[in-house]
């Protein structure tokens, strides 16, 4: 027998009737990284018949019937291995004690019941809705106006939601173009990690067309705990980008302070447990700050990801001419973790970059 998948299982809330009254509706999911793996998950487990796409297939492809693909971790190197035919299931645990955490590949999603698409086309043409969480503008952009994208099959009737973070630029451009087509569109960036988004936690930052949106109510409840519909388009990229613009300074000024307390001699420890008492506690320093003290930096939000976010909030900052020096000198440092090869894994690795700048040399 294989493993049971790692994902947690469904939570059960009140609004649970209501989802499984809704739980033959058909969604196709585009991208199946970090975030939209979780997700697709998380509506399969919800009864939800879903139809996935990835731009590198292997992800979907390459296991099933059986799961023979493995990731293995250690430390910064994170590597995925296939498994030979002839190593059997009973050992996949024993390789995992022995060499560190590790997590079955996409094709979990084939066998929690998922259809693979072929083509970002083929999966419009087959689901009435389909929603994406792709890396960034140029990869949203990508999937909807080049050969075999969204543009091709959206139209009349069907309903496209771009749940990645973009600028409002790149969601209007996308907008326009699938309206164009007679399709609706809704822009619904996430606020939340990767666990938040296996517990059907996220919190979702929708704009656009109003009727689509109720439409995908049902697929909100179960992605997120809460959802806000913001009204014009634009409106939720913007948002999106206003709380990843603090969340990236204040994880710059957490490890400033880490750093800080270790050169001064203080248990950076301790820190943590002042801080969590304190008025600036929150889950972000809780959860980052003992695997940062670790130099653990396994992927939940990518680095790279977070300096896009910089970027664009920086961008934004400037359409406004809105000054703002510590989100710019926050960007540098994410900049720098870059230049020296950080960007795969988590932001909080800018904490290195912090400690080698200064911090505890
Ligand atoms: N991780 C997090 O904590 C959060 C992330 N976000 C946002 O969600 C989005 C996805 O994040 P995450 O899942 O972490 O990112 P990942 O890097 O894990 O996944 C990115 C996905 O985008 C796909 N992709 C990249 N470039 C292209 C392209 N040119 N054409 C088609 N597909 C492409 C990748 O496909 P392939 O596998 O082929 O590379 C992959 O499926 C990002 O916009 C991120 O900012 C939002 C909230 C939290
Ligand atoms: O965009 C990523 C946000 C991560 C989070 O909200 O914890």
């Amino acid at each position: 027998q294989p493993p049971p998948p790692r994902l947690p299982r469904a939570r059960k809330t009140k609004q649970s009737s209501s989802r499984e009254r809704e739980a033959a509706m058909e969604v196709g999911f585009l991208g199946l990284g970090i975030m939209g793996k979780a997700m697709a998950a998380n509506l399969l487990r919800h009864g939800f018949r879903v139809t996935v796409w990835n731009r590198t297939l292997s992800k979907v492809r390459d296991a099933p019937p059986i799961r023979r693909s493995i990731r293995l971790r250690f430390g910064q190197i994170d590597r995925s291995i296939h498994m030979p035919c002839s190593v059997p299931f009973c050992f996949y645990p024993i390789i995992s004690r022995t060499c560190g955490d590790f997590c079955w590949q996409c094709d979990e999603l084939v066998a929690m019941g998922a259809a693979v698409g072929d083509t970002p086309a083929s999966v419009v043409a087959k689901c009435k809705y389909t929603i994406a969480m792709l890396s960034d503008p140029s990869a949203a952009l990508s999937v909807v106006f080049d050969k075999d994208g969204v543009l091709e099959q959206i139209g009349e009737g069907k309903g496209y939601v771009d749940m990645s973070t973009v600028d409002a630029a790149t969601s209007c451009k996308i907008s326009e173009a699938v309206k164009q087509k007679g399709g609706a569109f809704v822009e619904a960036p996430v606020s939340g990690s990767k666990k938040p988004a296996e517990d059907g936690q996220l919190v979702i930052l929708a704009a656009g067309d109003k009727a689509l949106y109720d439409d995908m109510v049902p697929a909100f409840d179960v992605l997120g705990k809460k959802s806000f519909f913001l009204g014009e388009m634009g409106n939720g990229a913007k948002m999106k980008l206003v709380v990843n613009m603090i969340m990236g300074s204040m994880m710059n000024a957490f490890s400033e302070g880490l750093c800080l307390a270790d050169k001064s001699g203080l248990s950076p420890q301790t820190l943590l447990d002042v801080l969590d008492l304190g008025a600036i506690a929150n889950p972000m320093f809780k959860m980052k700050g003992p695997s940062m003290l670790q130099g653990s930096y396994n992927p939940a939000f990518p680095l790279k990801h977070q300096q896009k976010d910089m970027r664009l909030a920086l961008s934004l900052g400037d359409e406004n001419a809105v000054s703002m020096p510590v989100a710019a000198a926050s960007n540098e440092a994410f900049k720098k973790a870059r230049s020296l090869g950080l960007g795969d894994l988590d932001f909080s690795v800018v904490h290195e970059v912090l400690k080698g700048t200064g911090g505890s040399g």
